[in-house]
């Protein structure tokens, strides 16, 4: 596997990881289970990068997964895998953060992470009941006391990198500018339907890797779409090279110079999505793509409400 460096993050991260929001795959099916069996799976396929979240509640099963996957052998040391989790908003100020950490490691049963994020550039500050969020509970990031708080993480070695998910241009030249330590990396929406072309720039201006979620448009789940596994323009491309529009997609992403976490739950898809590494587009095939109609997949809105301050962050990425 392909394996990207980092700049705060001595471990390098291989450029295709298993995503991790499972819970609305299979209804019916008890999905801490359903979690921990798609995982192991996942390393029996060869994933050794992983993205999990406090929100996620994947954290406890992926952990079982590594617990199993040292027992039949399948890894040496958990050294072998990549693992990211993230700060969820409700934890998001300044003195909750180690101990948010120390949370995720729980569950994961793990003494460090390799990649810690900031899942949102906001703060929640009650523990959220239902939606959709008061507006009186969502307050804009203190980014230096999240930041700091973030470094310390890492400063105790409790993750050997550290980064953010969601951040616009602007929200990055906030953060670089009060940093001690840059963020590595930067985990958003990206495909070939939400580009993210100037956001790539900036990043690489700066030397922030992109991580790409969401990069088949979240096909098939309750908060995605179908125009990245239906588009024409990639469909056309798939059948030409003999590759499926979910390898096309993959592929574009790659060869942006960008990683991706990717999630599926079915064995040969999983063995599918990592099929992307011994081919390329074309000249032609990545100007088709480059001019394909954009449309944004994931809002910050729908998940904490059309509040204004909300939907700014979104118009921002
Ligand atoms: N930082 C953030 O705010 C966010 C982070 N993420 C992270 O990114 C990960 C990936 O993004 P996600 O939103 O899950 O969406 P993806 O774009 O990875 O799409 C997942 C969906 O595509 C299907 N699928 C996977 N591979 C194929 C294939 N080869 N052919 C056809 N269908 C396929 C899956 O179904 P099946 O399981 O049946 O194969 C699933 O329904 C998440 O799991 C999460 O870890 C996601 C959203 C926001
Ligand atoms: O309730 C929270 C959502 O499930 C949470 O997962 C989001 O933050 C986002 O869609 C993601 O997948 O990272």
């Amino acid at each position: 596997m392909q394996q990207v460096t980092l700049n705060n993050c001595n471990k390098p991260m291989p450029a295709i990881g298993m995503g991790s929001t499972f819970l609305s795959s299979r209804p019916g099916a008890d999905p801490s289970e359903t979690m921990k069996s798609a995982l192991l799976e996942a390393i029996k396929s060869g994933y050794r990068h992983f993205d999990t979240a406090f929100i996620y509640q994947s954290e406890k099963p992926l952990g079982e997964a590594i617990v199993e996957a040292l027992h039949l052998g399948l890894i040496k040391s958990r050294d072998e895998l990549f693992i990211t989790t993230k700060l969820w908003c409700t934890f998001a100020q300044r003195d909750q953060i180690v101990g948010a950490c120390k949370l995720s490691l729980r569950a994961l049963q793990l003494e460090y992470v390799d990649m810690y994020l900031i899942h949102h550039p906001l703060s929640v500050s009650e523990t959220i009941q239902k939606l959709p969020i008061p507006k009186e509970i969502i307050h804009p990031l203190d980014i230096k006391g999240v930041w700091e708080g973030m470094e310390e993480c890492k400063n105790l070695g409790l993750t050997k990198g550290i980064g953010v998910s969601n951040f616009s241009c602007k929200k990055l030249e906030e953060l670089l500018s009060i940093a001690k330590i840059p963020p590595a990396v930067n985990q958003v929406e990206m495909n070939p339907i939400w580009q993210q072309k100037e956001l790539r720039e900036f990043c690489n201006a700066k030397g922030i890797h992109i991580i790409a979620f969401s990069p088949l448009g979240a096909y098939n789940t309750t908060w995605g779409h179908n125009r990245v596994m239906e588009c024409d323009v990639l469909t056309q491309i798939a059948k030409s090279k003999g590759k499926t529009i979910a390898q096309i997609a993959l592929r574009w992403i790659y060869e942006q110079g960008v990683s991706l976490v990717v999630k599926s739950l079915n064995k040969e898809r999983m063995k599918e999505n990592l099929q992307i590494f011994d081919w390329s587009l074309s000249q032609r095939d990545l100007e088709k793509i480059s001019e394909l109609p954009q449309h944004k997949g994931f809002t910050m809105a729908s998940l904490f409400g059309p509040h204004d301050f909300v939907l700014q962050l979104d118009a921002e990425i």
